[in-house]
């Protein structure tokens, strides 16, 4: 008996010892974790950007939270050059987790994807992306093709109107016509259909049970009985991907090597034949290109959509700035032609919105995560190789010595004494590094030419003619204005 108790006190002790020091003492400082939890409990959930800001003011540019495995967070923006920038390869790693490895046997796609998959994957996309026009001006016509029906829309609405469901409608069509050639009609009940498992996907992905099962993969044996949620991920991942399968049979059917390719699936098919043909397959496979369309969904699409609603909510609550665009606009480009990329030379204002919105709106509160791929020193501190390292962009948005009165909207600071839009390097919402998003050109097309053109042919207006929607946040993976209404009225 006293032995037992011996063991089971020592056993407590080492666990408290393990959990409170040991795993702690190689990293670098941070708020102390709680068993097991870690973090989690002490993270501001609404606005964990703000628990980060906080933490850095205490511990320092780098830290560690336990989410609850450890995070190393990069909060300062030198630091982040030195690492994720000078030291590209090193910090482009991706962590292996369970719900990857159940969902797709490995780390397939894009944004998931590491090693030598994702470096052969990813030149390969930007090549892609490059060739149907992000640099060559073929996408413009499509947006705008897109930004016309959205203003058509948009217009034939009555009365106060969410504008979720028809920014949904444009950029996802922006990207299907990338990815797989045609465009949907607004309110098709397939495109309504993969919209909602899209949305549903990464919610229950990260349902508190299935993040556990990340710490604890034996849990999985006990559903049933219990409902751990992983069975359902499965389904809506099945659901998700026999959209693509079903794209990838019909454009095999179709396909004519001999022709260019019509979209990214058939460059990718015709690739991957060249390849098998040539004895020298690597990464290429009909399963990799299943993930990667998904990820260039799942990536492209509720980025765009969220600050596309930021900025009109920006917009509902500072008038003054909605009236400057309109009066920008009207004296530049007016209301008869199409607006084209090469107006931001002559849209300082219009820049200057958008840079403001993405430096406020900080859409991932906390960024992607990373792994190193080796042993590295970051501050000071030796970081083992498979660590996860966040490169805290929102802490430098929301730093006070860059941006005075940080939280204020306020897209004059954009702008110099010669009303000339200034880019400001600090601000990173594509992040920074190897693995900084791909879609950045096109995402940055897609917000200067929607966002334009809604300003040239509509007004908005708060949904009773004078409260603007307030500031109400919805935090999951992302963050997001929760639902609010509007009215727009054209601009003819
Ligand atoms: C306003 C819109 C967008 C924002 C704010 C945004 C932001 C980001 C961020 C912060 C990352 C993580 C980078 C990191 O891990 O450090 C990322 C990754 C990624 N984004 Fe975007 N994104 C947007 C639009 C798009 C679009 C339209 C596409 C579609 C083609 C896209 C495709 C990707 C992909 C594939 C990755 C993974 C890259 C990799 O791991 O190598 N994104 N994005």
């Amino acid at each position: 008996m006293y032995l037992i108790g011996v063991i089971v006190i020592a056993a407590i002790a080492y666990f408290l010892y393990r959990e409170l020091y040991g795993k702690r003492k190689d990293l670098p400082p941070g708020p102390t974790p709680w068993p097991i939890i870690g973090n989690i409990p002490q993270l501001d959930l609404n606005h964990p950007e703000k628990s980060l800001i906080q933490w850095g003011k205490q511990y320092g540019p780098v830290f560690t939270i336990w989410m609850p495995v450890p995070f190393v967070i990069v909060n300062d923006y030198d630091l982040m050059k030195e690492s994720f920038l000078k030291q590209g390869d090193v910090f482009a790693g991706r962590p292996k987790t369970f719900i990857m490895q159940e969902l797709a046997r490995g780390n397939y796609g894009l944004v998931f994807a590491r090693d030598e998959l994702w470096r052969e994957q990813r030149r390969f996309a930007l090549h892609v992306l490059r060739d149907f026009g992000v640099g060559r001006n073929v996408l413009e016509p499509k947006i705008l093709d897109q930004a016309r029906e959205l203003i058509s829309i948009l217009h034939s609405t009555k009365g106060p109107t969410q504008l979720k469901p028809a920014f949904t409608f444009a950029v996802g069509n922006v990207i299907n016509v990338m990815i797989v050639g045609y465009a949907w009609k607004f309110g098709d009940q397939k495109m309504e259909e993969f919209r909602k498992t899209l949305e549903e996907l990464p919610m229950a992905a990260t349902k508190p049970t299935v993040l556990l099962l990340e710490l604890y993969p034996w849990i999985r044996y006990f559903e049933p009985p219990f409902n751990m949620g992983l069975k359902h991920v499965k389904h809506l991942s099945d659901k998700f991907r026999s959209f693509f399968l079903e794209e990838i049979r019909k454009h095999k059917e179709t396909l004519d090597e001999n022709e260019p390719p019509r979209d990214y699936t058939d460059a990718y098919l015709i690739e991957m034949n060249k390849r098998i043909k040539a004895g020298n397959q690597g990464s290429f496979s009909e399963w990799q290109l299943m993930f990667a369309m998904g990820d260039m969904w799942s990536a492209g699409l509720e980025t765009t959509v969220t600050t596309l609603r930021f900025a009109f909510l920006y917009l509902l609550n500072y008038p003054d700035v909605l009236k400057k665009l309109h009066e920008e606009m009207d004296e530049m480009v007016g209301r008869e032609r199409d607006l084209s990329m090469n107006d931001q030379k002559i849209l300082p204002y219009l820049c200057a919105t958008i840079q403001e919105v993405q430096r406020l709106a900080n859409i991932l509160p906390i960024n992607l995560q990373h792994t190193v791929t080796e042993d590295v020193i970051v501050g000071g501190y030796r970081i083992p190789k498979e660590t996860i390292v966040v490169a805290q962009t929102p802490s430098i948005h929301l730093d006070e010595k860059l941006f005075p009165d940080p939280y204020t909207f306020n897209p004059e600071r954009h702008i110099d004494a010669n009303g000339r839009f200034v880019k400001n390097e600090h601000i990173l919402p594509f992040s920074i590094g190897k693995r900084a998003c791909m879609g950045e050109s096109l995402a940055r097309m897609e917000l200067f030419l929607f966002l334009g053109s809604l300003v040239q042919h509509c007004d908005f207006r708060p949904a009773d003619g004078k409260t603007p929607p307030p500031f109400k946040i919805i935090t999951g993976m992302g963050q997001y204005p929760a639902p609010y209404d509007c009215v727009i009225i054209p601009r003819t």
